[in-house]
């Protein structure tokens, strides 16, 4: 895949990798227990939307959550790759929002079901522009924010995450090829919680004390979204 295309990787990405419960905090707030190893799953590439866009609340969700992430955009292909060396696999960043259908995930978690419609769904997964490697030289050093109606709701360094991004490329490694143009989101810090139709989402990512994208997102429901090609 051409770095053009890697950048563009909203329109030709492969995969859609997540890691879940990636920081102490938001695991004890969601009374979860601390992960021996990351948690992994999957959106389909179809949830991706772009500034411009709204988020759409699935059918039948009553409680929809918003977490905001830091995305590791892959640059070339790896397989088995440790993580003193995984690192020059990385073309870039985004800024990502794992949205979250969570009466339907505690739903499936009750029930030993998958969490395909409460994480997958269309727009589950807002995307920033692509932003390149040397912006973020030290991943465990970069701020994420999240605002809803504009009261701060996530303020965290990635310092916080239990599997540094380094571990958890090359965690991954072992089990998917990690192709060009595939992102992996690499879990939401602390303060995760609901948002509700008409409220809108501001979010932003800073490394080295410079601000290097955000964006705004409203939620709507079904009848009233709209969409660019
Ligand atoms: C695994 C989860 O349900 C939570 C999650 O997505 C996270 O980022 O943490
Ligand atoms: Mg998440």
């Amino acid at each position: 895949m051409s770095a053009e295309n890697i950048s563009n990787f909203r329109k030709f990405g492969k995969k859609i990798i997540c890691v879940g419960r990636n920081y102490k905090a938001l695991a004890a707030e969601q009374g979860n227990p601390i992960p021996e190893s990351p948690i992994v799953f999957l959106k389909p590439t179809t949830s991706y939307i772009e500034p411009g866009q709204d988020i759409v609340i699935p059918p039948g969700c009553n409680e929809f959550f918003h977490e905001v992430e830091l995305g590791v955009v892959i640059g070339t292909r790896a397989k088995d790759v440790a993580e003193n060396d995984v690192m020059k696999h990385v073309a870039g960043y985004a800024l990502c929002l794992d949205m979250t259908a969570m009466d339907f995930q505690l739903a499936a978690k009750a029930d030993g079901q998958p969490w395909a419609l409460a994480k997958g769904f269309d727009t589950a997964c807002p995307v920033s522009e692509f932003i390149p490697k040397e912006k973020i030289p030290d991943t465990s050093a970069a701020r994420l924010w999240l605002k809803v109606d504009g009261d701060m709701k996530q303020d965290s360094s990635t310092s916080d995450m239990i599997f540094p991004v380094p571990h958890v490329l090359s965690y991954l490694s072992r089990y998917f090829t990690l192709e060009p143009g595939d992102i992996v989101l690499t879990g939401s810090p602390a303060g995760a919680g609901p948002v509700s139709r008409d409220q809108v989402i501001d979010a932003g990512l800073e490394a080295g004390g410079q601000a290097l994208t955000s964006f705004t997102f409203s939620i709507c429901l079904e009848q009233t979204m709209h969409t660019i090609d």
